[in-house]
């Protein structure tokens, strides 16, 4: 075989992910809400919120009160996940964030300082993940991953300096106890002290829940987050949740993005 012929080796931290979007928008959520913020949507994840297993058929009714909202990231039996996906490396995804920042064409323009790593379950991607802390932090930029707290950071990603949006799952979601709670990977996350935990709440049990998984953790920074998908359904949330979160010394985030475009993809 010819040199030219051999197989290119791609090094373990190039190896190309599954990128279902990428945007430029409002941090929609939680403590940098209203940032404008470059997204990366990686497709895949470990749990399924909504179903108490994988669903089998399209048909498979939610179990839930807590639906998944971006189930083409995850939901074969629903969606063609194949469809529109990018298998893009680490830097491919790093070049493409940064076209997209509106700094890039304009140099007058401020740069955008946030970029927001979500999915699916990101953390199922840490190597892509890592490597886009790393370019972020070398550009003056902050990362927030949203994740569901139940794959361990591991310590290089906490060096690097991101900040977890942590969204522990509760029983409403019908994912079984002992998927969505990992105490391994709550402890880790907790410990990095960049931990804020956000629960999606659409019942009064959900905020009996929060208080006991408070407790029993030690969760210093929590965030109520309203479910929804219409501005209609997300404001209601709100008003049901806003006299409890005040009272147990929570923090309440609105989604601004569902107010201003609704269920809207890639938003
Ligand atoms: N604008 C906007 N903000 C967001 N914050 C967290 C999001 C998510 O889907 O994880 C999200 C999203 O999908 N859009
Ligand atoms: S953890 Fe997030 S992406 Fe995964 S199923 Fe639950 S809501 Fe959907
Ligand atoms: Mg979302």
């Amino acid at each position: 075989m010819s040199a030219d012929l051999l197989p290119v080796a791609i090094p373990t931290g190039q190896r190309p992910a599954p990128i279902a979007e990428l945007f430029y928008s409002f941090q929609g959520e939680g403590v940098s809400l209203g940032r404008r913020a470059l997204f990366v949507r990686f497709l895949g994840c470990n749990l399924t919120c909504g179903y108490a297993e994988v669903p089998t058929s399209h048909d498979t009714p939610a179990q839930g009160s807590t639906l998944c909202d971006t189930e083409y990231t995850w939901n074969s039996t629903k969606h063609d996940l194949s469809a529109g996906v990018w298998h893009l490396t680490p830097q491919e995804i790093w070049d493409e964030l940064l076209q997209l920042d509106p700094t890039t064409a304009d140099p007058s323009l401020a740069q955008v300082d946030l970029i927001v790593v979500t999915g699916g379950e990101p953390l199922l991607h840490k190597d892509a993940v890592l490597h886009l802390a790393h370019q972020a932090r070398l550009t003056d930029r902050c990362v927030e991953i949203e994740t569901n707290a139940t794959i361990k950071p591991g310590p290089d990603l906490v060096a690097a300096g991101v900040a977890f949006n942590a969204g522990l799952k509760l029983a409403s979601s019908a994912v079984p106890r002992k998927k969505r709670i990992k105490p391994d990977a709550i402890m880790e996350i907790e410990a990095s002290g960049r931990a804020r935990w956000k629960f999606v709440v659409s019942t009064l049990d959900d905020l009996v829940e929060i208080a006991e998984l408070q407790a029993q953790f030690g969760l210093t920074e929590i965030w109520l987050s309203p479910e929804g998908t219409t501005p209609e359904r997300v404001v209601e949330q709100m008003r049901m949740a806003a006299a409890p979160a005040l009272e147990h010394g929570w923090n309440l985030t609105t989604r601004e993005h569902v107010l201003i475009w609704g269920g809207q993809r890639a938003r």
